[in-house]
């Protein structure tokens, strides 16, 4: 008999599979007992793979059945998921984003908060980057000053034809939005989102790369570019700009070799390479805390700060002209 957390998944596309294999293989305290996705044949093939996980075709039966639940499906599904955790109180680590917009988002941490616990956690990974996390902790000790700006790059191989310019805000830039305000600790007051000659190699009418700037509340000012199409590779960068110096990571210069007339280092194919650590730390965290019914990062405040600042991103892009940021006031929400 183990008293391991007996976790579900949601969801097994690309990160669901991914956390799946992280929670069998490498998170202490937890087991993996069930999977749900719509695409019956990849759970299988899944299940099978992982060895006694089983395979539960209604997500809401799957959130009955287990301790603690990991929301990996689309965000457009996260709402109705988040909601049933809160109805049966069971602790869920749901990925990025949130929900898709502003309202569903806050509606979810009315819920949350009716429940008198903190149940919901955020997969804002990149807060449990080493990297990330050393910059944090750099700019908190007050070395560098006060920090003034934040210049960010955030590129994507590719993404699926289906991924259209608004997903690029909701979907992508969420992590910079989520990045700029625990940085900075302060919530984004105004956001512009600028849309460069495009790139010719996307579909028809998809705004690819995108430029954001976040003014904060207080100030300071990030900047984004967010390219989801760049061919290359993926690549995320931050550089903060302080009043006594600044400090840059996401350069990846680790490794550099000389080979074939070349010098130079590799460029990770996509965020499961390049955040593989912080997704493993991320989800280890999660069960430690969720073994005890908490969480221990992004709390669904964050998540919903996140999406009302792209919310109103989205409509920085289609009116084409900087848009103020809409937050409920914290205190009125969470008493
Ligand atoms: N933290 C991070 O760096 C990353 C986070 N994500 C997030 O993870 C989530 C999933 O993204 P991907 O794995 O890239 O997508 P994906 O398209 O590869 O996989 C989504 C899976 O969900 C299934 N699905 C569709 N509708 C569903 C529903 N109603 N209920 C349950 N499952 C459903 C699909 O059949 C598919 O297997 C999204 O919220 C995305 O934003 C994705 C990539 C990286
Ligand atoms: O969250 C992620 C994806 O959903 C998103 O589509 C990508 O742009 C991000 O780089 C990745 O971290």
């Amino acid at each position: 008999m183990t008293s391991d957390l007996r976790i579900g998944i949601i969801g097994v596309g690309a990160m669901g599979a991914d956390h799946a294999e992280r929670v069998a293989r490498r998170t202490s305290g937890a087991r993996l007992v069930a999977v749900s996705d719509p695409d019956a044949a990849r759970a299988t093939a899944l299940a099978t793979a992982l060895d006694g996980v089983q395979v539960i075709g209604d997500p809401l039966q799957l959130i009955a059945e287990v301790d603690a639940v990991i929301i990996a499906s689309p965000g457009f599904a996260h709402a109705e998921q988040l909601m049933a955790c809160l109805e049966h109180g069971k602790p869920v680590l749901c990925e990025k984003p949130l929900t898709m917009d502003a309202e569903s988002a806050l509606r979810v941490v009315e819920a949350e908060h009716k429940t008198g616990r903190s149940l919901i956690q955020v997969g804002f990974m990149r807060r449990f980057d080493p990297e990330y996390a050393a910059l944090k902790q750099l700019l908190d000790s007050g070395d560098l000053g006060r920090t003034l700006l934040l210049h960010n790059v955030h590129r994507n191989k590719t993404v699926a034809e289906t991924f259209r310019s608004e997903m690029i805000v909701r979907d992508s830039l969420v992590h910079e939005v989520d990045v700029a305000r625990w940085l900075f600790d302060d919530e984004i007051a105004r956001i512009t989102v600028h849309a460069p000659k495009p790139t010719s190699l996307v579909g028809e009418g998809v705004l690819d790369p995108q430029l954001a700037i976040f003014e904060m509340a207080g100030g300071a000012i990030a900047d984004v570019e967010v390219f989801v199409n760049f061919q290359v590779g993926y690549e995320v960068r931050c550089e903060a700009v302080a009043e006594k110096g600044s400090a840059t990571i996401g350069l990846g210069v680790d490794v550099l070799t000389r080979q074939a007339g070349h010098w130079g280092g590799a460029v990770p194919d996509d965020f499961r390479v390049r955040f593989g650590p912080a997704y493993d730390i991320e989800v280890q965290r999660w069960v430690n805390a969720a073994a005890s019914g908490g969480i221990d990062g992004p709390t669904a405040w964050d998540g919903y700060a996140a999406a009302a600042v792209c919310t109103a991103g989205v409509q920085s892009l289609t009116e084409g002209r900087p848009v103020e940021v809409e937050l409920a006031r914290r205190s009125e929400v969470l008493g």
